[in-house]
């Protein structure tokens, strides 16, 4: 079944799916982009908007780029207008229901030779491909936020993943001029294999009182040039997504070293979710960030 990748469908508007629509559609792809309500659609198309029009003022991309790449997002309302895309990317929340159920209401639309990616960050391909009706043409396509400036896409096979899947998602990546590295199909592959982990142990540092939220990030921005501290970075890729990794890690590894800060487990629960909703470790209602420990 070879397939020529034309048009992508995006499920999820939300930070990551917006910048993959917004990648997908700079590179020339038709793009429909999904999510469960129109306004969630209307304002991840104005975020695209407004990351491209940041790239124009910073001469990255041309202005005709610009509209051009808009003009091919179309908002899909509803998932039947998903039924001629070639490849879809799944980039709902981090949860493993809501996938399945996706996927469930998704694949009888699809043309069979479809290619159904996820961007998930920590959830067992092996397993989501095989509550579908295409395991052979399922794989895992992560992107790192923000997408449009990272470099990186890791591409992960399941077990029944065929080679022609693999070539494909690895020709759309070239496409997208990403630079790929292939990750086994374990808990939260590499990056968050290594990187959820220092985050966690971030929270735990700020939880025992070693240090406060200014000074734990201070030390890792200064002390080991990390372009952001743990804790604005977990507020930047979402407290929900954090700790939704860390359960993966916890439950599918079996072992107690990467059991979820109960501080970060508190957030979650408050409802602060780190910049999405306005407060996480850090409140930005106001001017400029302001710790809230
Ligand atoms: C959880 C997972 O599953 C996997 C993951 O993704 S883990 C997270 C991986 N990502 C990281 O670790 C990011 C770490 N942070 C960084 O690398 C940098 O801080 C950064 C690249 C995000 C920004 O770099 P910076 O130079 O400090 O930022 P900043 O000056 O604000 O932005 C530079 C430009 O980036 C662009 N930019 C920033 N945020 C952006 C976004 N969300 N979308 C698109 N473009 C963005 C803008 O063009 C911005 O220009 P302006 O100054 O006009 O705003
Ligand atoms: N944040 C990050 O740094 C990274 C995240 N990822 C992964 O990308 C995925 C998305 O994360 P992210 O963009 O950060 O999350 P967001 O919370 O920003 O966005 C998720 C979006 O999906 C929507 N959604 C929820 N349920 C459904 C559904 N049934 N159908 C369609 N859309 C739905 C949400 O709507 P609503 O808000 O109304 O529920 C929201 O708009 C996750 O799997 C995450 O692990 C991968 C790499 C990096």
């Amino acid at each position: 079944m070879v397939l020529e990748i034309k048009k992508v469908g995006v499920i999820g508007a939300g930070q990551m799916g917006n910048g993959i629509a917004h990648v997908c559609a700079l590179a020339g792809y038709d793009v429909a982009l999904n999510d469960i309500s129109t306004d969630r659609i209307q304002s991840g198309l104005a975020t695209i908007n407004g990351n491209l029009t940041r790239q124009v003022s910073k001469e990255i991309i041309k202005e005709e780029e610009r509209v051009a790449a808009l003009e091919r997002i179309k908002a899909a309302d509803s998932m039947d207008q998903l039924a001629d895309v070639d490849l879809v990317i799944e980039s709902a929340v981090e949860n493993e229901q809501v996938k399945r159920k996706i996927f469930a209401q998704l694949c009888p639309l699809l043309k069979p030779e479809a290619i159904l990616a996820t961007n998930t960050s920590s959830i067992s391909i092996t397993r989501l491909a095989a509550s579908t009706d295409r395991p052979e043409r399922f794989i895992g396509i992560h992107f790192m936020n923000p997408v449009p400036l990272m470099e990186l896409i890791e591409l992960v096979r399941g077990i029944a993943t065929e080679d022609e899947t693999f070539e494909l998602a690895k020709e759309f990546t070239r496409r997208l001029g990403k630079t790929t590295a292939v990750s086994e199909d374990f808990p939260a592959f590499m990056v968050n294999r290594i990187l959820l982990p220092m985050i966690n142990e971030a929270i735990y540092t700020l939880y025992e009182g070693v240090g406060s939220v200014e000074a734990i990030d201070t030390a890792m921005r200064l002390g080991a040039n990390h372009p952001m501290g743990p804790l604005q970075l977990a507020d930047f890729i979402g407290l929900d997504t954090c700790l939704s990794i860390m359960q993966v890690l916890y439950e599918g590894l079996a072992d107690s070293k990467y059991r979820p800060c109960p501080l970060l487990v508190k957030y979650v629960e408050a409802g602060w979710l780190g910049r999405k909703t306005q407060r996480g470790f850090y409140d930005y209602r106001g001017e400029t960030p302001v710790p809230t420990r």
